[in-house]
């Protein structure tokens, strides 16, 4: 079916906006339509970086950078691609944060996702193949906005974390924008400035859980399974009630990714990984303590426990180095809500002479001695100077993350922990964070968040064809970050830096995308690993055939 002018000047898949040729304005119509001046890709690019340039807050270059993106995918992705350090803090968290709490005030464009409706489960095939309108679709960015970030339950209003999160996988891994499609699974939301706010743009009534809700799940996995057979489905910001027990239904079954499980789980292992490599020590010795055990916390405790299974250890054994502390501190096997991934963690009273005080986290950290705290309790201020020296005055190079987003919400600052531990605590934090000079020494923070890997582990996954995502491919994706931080440099990072965001996703893809094959997980016969990797890739470029339908 050809476009008329009107439409292509209006779907920013086909859209080159100035850029189109005057044979191309001749063929589809559009003389007239548009200045005079034909510019190149890079003109428009320069162009578009000035008035980016020009906005005065983040929330500003961001709601810029979206009418771009709603405008011309080519011109957002060529722009994206050539500032991906500079971009990333605005396009994704934590300026992310501002636009999904401010999302009904701030609507002007859909933005391509897909809004499915619990009150309306029979239209879901329709609604996918509408928004979808004949793409093929291999990767959807699924939310049910009741766990955004740390700021908790934001209806509809989530859906921005599943359009930021495509964004990410298109910047560093070249996914093709195409062939992507946010998802929104509005269920209700129990956020009451939400539900009396004129404005809301959501389903105007409470939070649905139960058989209800895990029907409406199900039918929709089902459908896009069946619209889109080579899917890979990822599930972002689901509630700790809901998350692992969506994940545990699918993953022996279809390619399914929980980024907030297993995406944070491959990025904090690469980060102690990293980190280990600095200060030499091993892993088996270490001391693992995580204040927040919701979905984030036990998923990274599970992937940090099998490494050490990995390397050797007896399970009886690798549990033993383990503690959860949550909102009611230390947690103990007699507690009557551990969720059931807390409970093969939780320890017994009776190894401790004061269990019955270990209620918070400093009497926790005091007890137990942890040489790693892995912050993901969307508590700020609570990794404190206290805390940090009585860490330091048991383990020479603690190691030390907090991972809370977005910024206001972190456990700590990566500057504090460098001062506080006279420059001997290994960081990473959740959102980025500008080095840190101290006594003459310039400290690099790694960036421990999940969009680090995810890219690399969906292209991977994608490229190979694999039919599931395995906890071997988790690990072989986690251990191809190594390697590339040189460690001996006084001040190194722990994990590799933004900057060279789109480099290691290939890496990862690539490591990845073995590791499928190696388990002969793929569909589709690989002869070339990298090659399948690289042809996978899309590049932000104009062609002449997308101008014309
Ligand atoms: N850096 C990353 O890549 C990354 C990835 C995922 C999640 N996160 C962050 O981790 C945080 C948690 O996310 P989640 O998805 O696990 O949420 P969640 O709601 O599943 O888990 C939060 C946990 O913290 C606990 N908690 C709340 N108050 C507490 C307190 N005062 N003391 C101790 N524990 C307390 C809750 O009971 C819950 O178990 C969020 O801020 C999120 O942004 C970061
Ligand atoms: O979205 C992020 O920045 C990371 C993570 O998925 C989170 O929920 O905080
Ligand atoms: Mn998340």
């Amino acid at each position: 079916m050809t476009n008329t002018p009107e439409q292509i000047l209006n779907n920013p898949f086909l859209n080159k906006g100035t850029a189109f040729t005057s044979a191309e304005r001749n063929a589809l119509g559009l003389n007239g339509m548009l200045p005079p001046a034909v510019q190149t890709l890079d003109q428009q690019v320069k162009q578009t970086y000035a008035q980016y340039q020009s906005k005065g807050s983040d929330l500003e270059k961001r709601i810029f950078l979206m009418t771009i993106f709603n405008t011309n995918h080519v011109l957002f992705y060529k722009l994206f691609s050539e500032h991906v350090y500079e971009f990333m803090p605005i396009v994704y968290d934590p300026t992310i944060a501002d636009t999904i709490e401010n999302y009904s005030a701030l609507f002007t464009e859909p933005q391509n996702a897909t809004y499915l409706n619990i009150d309306d489960p029979d239209h879901i095939e329709a609604a996918l193949r509408n928004s979808a309108d004949g793409r093929d679709i291999r990767l959807i960015v699924v939310t049910d906005g009741e766990g955004i970030l740390g700021i908790g339950d934001w209806g509809t209003q989530g859906v921005d974390i599943a359009v930021g999160k495509l964004m990410v996988y298109t910047a560093a891994a070249g996914i093709d924008p195409s062939q992507v499609l946010p998802v929104v699974l509005d269920v209700g939301t129990n956020n009451e400035a939400l539900l009396n706010d004129d404005l809301y743009l959501g389903l105007r009534k409470k939070r649905v859980y139960g058989k209800q809700y895990h029907a409406f799940v199900d039918k929709f996995v089902a459908t896009a399974e069946k619209l889109f057979p080579k899917l890979y489905l990822h599930f972002e910001d689901f509630g700790r009630s809901n998350a692992a027990d969506i994940l545990n239904q699918y993953k022996d079954q279809i390619t399914v990714f929980n980024d907030d499980i297993q995406g944070t789980g491959i990025i904090v292992l690469a980060g102690i990984l990293g980190a280990l490599n600095i200060s030499g020590e091993k892993m088996t010795d270490q001391v693992y303590m995580s204040f927040g055990a919701g979905t984030a916390g036990a998923g990274i405790t599970q992937r940090i426990y099998e490494e050490y299974i990995q390397q050797g250890m007896d399970p009886a054994e690798a549990r033993k180095h383990f503690y959860l502390v949550d909102k009611q501190g230390l947690l103990f096997d007699d507690m009557p809500d551990l969720t059931p991934e807390q409970k093969p963690f939780a320890r017994q009273r009776s190894e401790f002479a004061n269990a019955d005080q270990l209620t918070n986290l400093a009497a926790a950290v005091k007890a137990v001695h942890p040489t790693i705290l892995v912050g993901t309790s969307t508590v700020p201020g609570t990794f404190t100077e206290d805390i940090v020296k009585e860490m330091i005055a048991n383990t020479p190079r603690p190691i030390i993350f907090p991972l809370s987003n977005p910024t206001k919400l972190a456990e700590a600052k990566a500057a504090d922990l460098i001062q506080w531990s006279d420059g001997k605590a290994l960081v990473a934090t959740g959102i980025p964070a500008a080095p840190v000079k101290y006594n003459g020494v310039t400290y690099e923070i790694g960036q421990a968040n999940n969009a680090l890997v995810y890219p690399g582990l969906g292209l991977g996954t994608i490229a190979s064809t694999a039919r599931l995502l395995t906890d071997g491919m988790i690990s072989a994706a986690a251990h191809s970050l190594g390697g590339i931080v040189d460690g001996s440099q006084p001040g190194a990072a722990v994990l590799p830096p933004v900057s060279k965001l789109s480099a290691f996703s290939q890496t990862v893809a690539v490591a990845t995308a073995k590791e499928a094959v190696a388990e002969k997980l793929n569909q589709e016969d690989i002869k070339d690993v990298e090659q399948a990797v690289t042809a996978m890739k899309w590049t932000p470029a104009y062609t002449t055939e997308k101008a014309g339908e």
